[in-house]
């Protein structure tokens, strides 16, 4: 059986990830699996209806049942998300959500309940999967992993400007504070915690352009021959 090539990007918030992933998967016409938003999906599940973000039964039932569609956006680039019938893409990507993501994604029974629903992303041609664990636990036998970190400071500015573009009312030293205490927990849960994978290149792209970011990675796909 061919077994579909998968690129894993893990990284900190705001290190570029999403962007990465979304550029890399659509020069290579592969799938994509943005797993953070599933943990974003499942904070914002609760909200509507009323369940406690720590309440780990509940929550994993609601994991389990998750109704969700991932749609390619018409120009190829990104993509839209369909919760329960109504489209939430934007709702989705605020730090209010990404902080009760980073609870949610604390339970171990929440993040079993998603394990299977996200390798089912694998398929061919290939798959670009972004996250904390892509490279650790999700798919461990990927061929080519990628760590992207940046400092702290740069990747609060850049969420805040992301923010500000759409019209958010953002302050930069409170997205600051967020984005490290978010940080903190992502490292320090027990269960798949943020770190590389002992085989993952770890790439800082703190000084480094959206295009280089690329530029490297696909240089590391084509050593490995993965493009086909
Ligand atoms: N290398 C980079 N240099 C400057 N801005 C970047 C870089 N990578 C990403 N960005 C910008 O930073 C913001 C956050 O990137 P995103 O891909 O959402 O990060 P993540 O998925 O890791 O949280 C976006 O507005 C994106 O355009
Ligand atoms: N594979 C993953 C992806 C995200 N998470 C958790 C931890 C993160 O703080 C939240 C939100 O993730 P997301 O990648 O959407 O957040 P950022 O875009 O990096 O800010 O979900 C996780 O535990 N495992």
């Amino acid at each position: 059986m061919i077994v579909a090539p998968v690129i894993t990007i893990d990284g900190p918030s705001g290190s570029g990830k999403g962007t990465i992933a979304g550029l890399l998967a659509k020069q290579l016409g592969w799938n994509l699996l943005d797993s953070g938003a599933l943990y974003r999906l499942l904070a914002f599940a609760a909200g509507n209806h009323g369940v406690d973000l720590t309440n780990e039964e509940a929550m994993k039932l609601l994991a389990a049942h998750l109704d969700v569609q991932f749609i390619a956006a018409g120009d190829g680039h990104g993509q839209r998300i369909i919760l329960e019938g109504e489209e939430v893409t934007d709702l989705i990507r605020n730090e209010q959500v990404g902080a009760g993501a980073s609870l949610v994604a604390s339970l171990p029974a929440v993040r079993d309940a998603l394990l299977q629903r996200q390798q089912a992303f694998q398929e061919m041609p290939g798959l670009v999967a972004d996250g904390r664990d892509m490279g650790t636990v999700v798919f461990p036998d990927a061929p080519l992993k990628v760590f992207l970190t940046a400092s702290a400071e740069e990747r609060a500015r850049r969420r805040y400007l992301q923010l500000k573009a759409k019209g958010d009312d953002v302050n930069l030293a409170s997205l600051l504070d967020e984005i490290q205490a978010r940080d903190e927990r992502d490292t320090q849960r027990a269960v798949a915690p943020l770190k590389p994978a002992a085989d993952a290149i770890q790439l800082d792209s703190t000084e480094l352009s959206i295009e280089k970011v690329l530029e490297r990675i696909l240089s590391e796909v084509a050593n490995r021959d993965l493009a086909g």
